[in-house]
């Protein structure tokens, strides 16, 4: 069942990763997906253009949804700035359980927020819950059918600003028609396509950047 798979996931980030250092956290995990079993993460390819969004953001307040096992929370934290804060949102119990232990191996605790539950309830909690203004970047990983209702929420909660970068994953495959459609044709966003492959396989995805106009 799946949360064996994500126990054999944890346990490989122990014995193959460096307590404490974060891109050995994440290729022990590439390492165990490419090797052992495939898991959802979105891996080293499309995790390099993650690392070049981030880098180039370089965002002070992050919204990832989606945690799963933690590994792109690892991925983004690993770049942010000292005072830089992700939160991230996973509806899954057995999954934040993993996560919270793949972001403790990596030495990440401080940087990282995991909240359990369903994206659609803690987003219009984001400033009461958070004390968060506005987010810099969001990363959309979670279940595809959330990707433009969550979109709509965060515009309608005053949680995006002009600038504000949503970085989506999947846009090919599983897919998010409904939400390309949206930041592509909206004259409130500016999109671009990142083309590359699924995690770990030969298979057509990509990243989806839209930047949020105000
Ligand atoms: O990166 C991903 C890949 C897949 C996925 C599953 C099965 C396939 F066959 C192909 C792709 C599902 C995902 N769900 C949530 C967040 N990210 C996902
Ligand atoms: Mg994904």
């Amino acid at each position: 069942n799946y949360y064996r798979d994500v126990n054999r996931l944890l346990h490989a980030v122990q014995k193959n990763a460096t307590k404490g250092d974060p891109r050995s956290v994440v290729k022990a995990i590439d390492n165990f997906c490419r090797q052992k079993e495939w898991a959802m993460n979105v891996g080293d390819e499309k995790g390099c253009i993650l690392d070049s969004v981030v880098s180039e953001v370089n965002p002070v307040t992050v919204l990832e949804l989606g945690t799963y096992c933690g590994y792109s929370t690892v991925r983004i934290a690993s770049l942010l700035p000292p005072r830089a804060k992700i939160i991230t949102l996973e509806f899954n119990p057995d999954y934040a359980k993993i996560a919270r232990q793949v972001i403790a191996w990596a030495g990440l605790e401080d940087k990282i927020q995991v909240v359990e539950g369903p994206s659609g309830e803690w987003i219009p909690k984001m400033k009461e819950q958070f004390g968060v203004k506005t987010f810099d970047l969001v990363f959309l990983d979670h279940w595809k059918d959330r990707y433009l209702p969550d979109t709509k929420l965060l515009e309608d909660c005053g949680l995006l600003r002009k600038g504000t970068i949503l970085l989506a994953d999947n846009v090919i495959c599983p897919g998010t028609p409904d939400y390309l459609e949206y930041v592509r044709n909206s004259p409130r966003y500016k999109s671009q396509y990142f083309k590359s492959h699924l995690e770990y396989t030969k298979a057509e995805d990509g990243l989806e950047k839209s930047v949020f106009l105000g």
